[in-house]
């Protein structure tokens, strides 16, 4: 069996996430790493909490506390919603770890050591009226590649441009909202980029069957203009990873730190090492370092489309240009946008359903489901409470809790509470075999590709078979005239739940529990073979009928939340 390592763009600090955020990047990435795991892989699946970089500073100011007492929160936070939600992280960590400060400073002696670092003496807008320099999120203004009018100091929100908060038309402060600025001189340090373009796009050129969108939103930085850009890797903050060069203070960067960017997805790796040190592993090198193991590893990465720049281009730089052994990645989902009821989500001004409220109205199947069946895959896609409510009882409530509530009670009330004895397959089920082994195997190959709604598509025609044999073989009639007959299409019907169980799993982890605990079985396995499987629950295995497994949303419900969700949260 293969060894997977999957990543998920880890999420910033400064907030909770929204809907959008989650199926952009941690939800598929959990969809697969359960996936993958229930066909009998190793998976390491990690994630990490964003936490350096001015929008925390600026959160922790809002919030009236120290930056780090507020991350440690926030952390705890998110930590405590992706339980919520089924994430079944092998390690949640946090970029701020002492772990990833050592590993940052390493990358940086060795690329310096490399000649791919080098000191510059810059100008940077310095605002009188707040008495500091300004780092990127700190100003705003007009992005000069799209016009985008609330384009950041680091990068184009719009049109995913990598800027420098020199290159803002209208600049302005985001702590005074001054245009007192002025530009004075000061030194970074530069990760030279341009000089690694070769190699990074050999490489993007090697890799089969990426995403069109991932590979575009590479070739696209990688040749606009005049080319790949080397980039500045230090800011005027405090909090931060400080500027040090391996183990070794680096003159006259005493007060600065490395700009998020560069050590944000280092903690990919630092988080195997926290993983290991947390106890819950033995071995983070063989995951990691090519040299011990790690070319046997298939590397995913999963993220929205504004992250791909740094995951194609900046992070295989720092890879690369290490000179050392490191995983790269060999997959790299990336997604569009998931829209809001007719606008965008937005953390900053609150627009949209996130992770806390979700969960406050329904459990996390019911949003995993209707998130991950309608993922911006191939084109931005939108959040409707009128979709998610059609959706939902649908799929979930009429196809497959329908199934499962019919044929548990069918069978309590006319045999017992155990699987019936009697009665042979005929044709119908014959056939209802064949059908479920070559969705399965559709099933099986859009998972392997990580095609998201075609996944979940063939995910609910396996469901919708076994409703529409249900319907036709009417077993209720058959039991008046045969009830041997009735009995074996029940047999089949209940062997069917825990097959649903399996397969469903990595969409809707807790109903999955719920009726393989309905089922009496602890017995997870694969069913490769549909034949095999329909007989795995034997005559007289003994279960319950489960409660409820999915309730309908009401239109009062949708429209009461439709509501409530229409404006901005504070
Ligand atoms: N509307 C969206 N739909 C899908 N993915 C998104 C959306 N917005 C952000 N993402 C992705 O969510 C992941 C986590 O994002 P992150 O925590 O960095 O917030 P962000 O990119 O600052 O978004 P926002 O500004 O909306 O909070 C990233 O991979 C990002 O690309
Ligand atoms: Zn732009």
């Amino acid at each position: 069996m293969a060894r997977h390592l999957i990543t998920s763009a880890i999420p910033y600090i400064n907030g909770i996430k929204h809907l959008g955020n989650l199926v952009g990047s941690q939800l598929p990435a959990d969809l697969y790493a359960r996936y993958l795991r229930g066909r009998g892989h190793e998976v390491l699946f990690l994630c990490a909490t964003d936490e350096h970089g001015t929008p925390a500073e600026l959160a922790a100011a809002k919030a009236g506390k120290p930056v780090d007492e507020y991350c440690a929160e926030m952390w705890q936070v998110q930590a405590d919603l992706a339980h919520g939600f089924g994430l079944s992280f092998d390690h949640y960590g946090r970029s701020s770890s002492p772990q990833n400060h050592k590993l940052t400073q390493h990358f940086a002696g060795v690329l310096a050591d490399n000649g791919l670092i080098e000191e510059r003496a810059e100008t940077q807008m310095y605002s009188h009226e707040d008495g500091r320099f300004l780092p990127d999120r700190y100003i705003e203004g007009t992005c000069p590649n799209c016009g985008f009018e609330s384009a950041r100091g680091d990068q184009c929100d719009n049109c995913t441009k990598q800027l420098d908060p020199v290159d803002l038309i209208n600049p302005h402060s985001t702590i005074s909202g001054s245009t007192d600025l002025e530009m004075r001189e000061t030194k970074h340090l530069y990760l030279l980029q341009s000089k690694l373009k070769d190699e990074i796009e050999a490489w993007i050129d090697q890799q089969e069957g990426w995403p069109v969108l991932t590979t575009s939103i590479a070739k696209k930085w990688l040749h606009d203009g005049d080319g790949l850009q080397d980039r500045g890797i230090t800011r005027d903050l405090s909090w931060g990873v400080p500027v040090k060069r391996g183990d070794e203070d680096w003159p006259g960067m005493e007060s600065k730190v490395f700009y998020v960017w560069f050590d944000a997805p280092i903690e990919y790796i630092a988080c195997a090492q926290e993983w290991v040190d947390a106890g819950k592993g033995d071995d983070w090198a063989r995951w990691w370092r090519t040299d011990e193991g790690a070319d046997d590893v298939r590397y995913t990465q999963f993220m929205g489309k504004d992250n791909v720049p740094f995951h194609t281009l900046s992070f295989p730089a720092t890879l690369i240009g290490s000179g050392e052994p490191w995983k790269r990645v060999d997959y790299l989902k990336s997604f569009n946008y998931l829209n809001y009821d007719g606008g965008q989500f937005s953390t900053s001004r609150g627009r949209g359903v996130f992770m806390d409220q979700a969960l406050e109205i329904l459990p996390a199947d019911y949003w995993r489901w209707w998130l991950l069946s309608r993922a911006p895959e191939t084109s931005d896609s939108e959040f409707t409470w009128q979709q998610f409510q059609t959706d939902v009882n649908k799929d979930l409530a009429d196809v497959l809790g329908n199934f499962v509530s019919r044929v548990t009670k069918f069978c309590r009330s006319k045999f017992s509470e155990a699987v019936p004895a009697g009665g042979t397959f005929g044709p119908a089920e014959e056939a209802l075999i064949e059908e479920l082994q070559t969705r399965l195997a559709a099933y099986e190959k859009a998972m392997d590709a990580i095609e998201v709604r075609k996944s979940a598509t063939e995910l609910r025609a396996m469901w919708a078979a076994g409703n529409e044999y249900l319907q036709a073989a009417a077993p209720w009639k058959v039991f008046k005239e045969d009830p041997e007959q009735a009995a074996a299409q029940i047999r089949l019907a209940l062997n069917l739940i825990r097959i649903y169980a399996v397969l469903s799993a990595p969409f809707i982890p807790n109903a999955s529990a719920k009726l393989l605990s309905a089922m009496n079985t602890l017995d997870t396995g694969w069913p490769s073979d549909i034949r095999d499987a329909v007989t795995a629950l034997p005559e007289g295995h003994v279960f319950t009928v489960p409660d409820n497994l999915f309730d309908k949303i009401t239109d009062e419900q949708r429209d009461t939340w439709a509501e409530r969700f229409a404006g901005t949260r504070d």
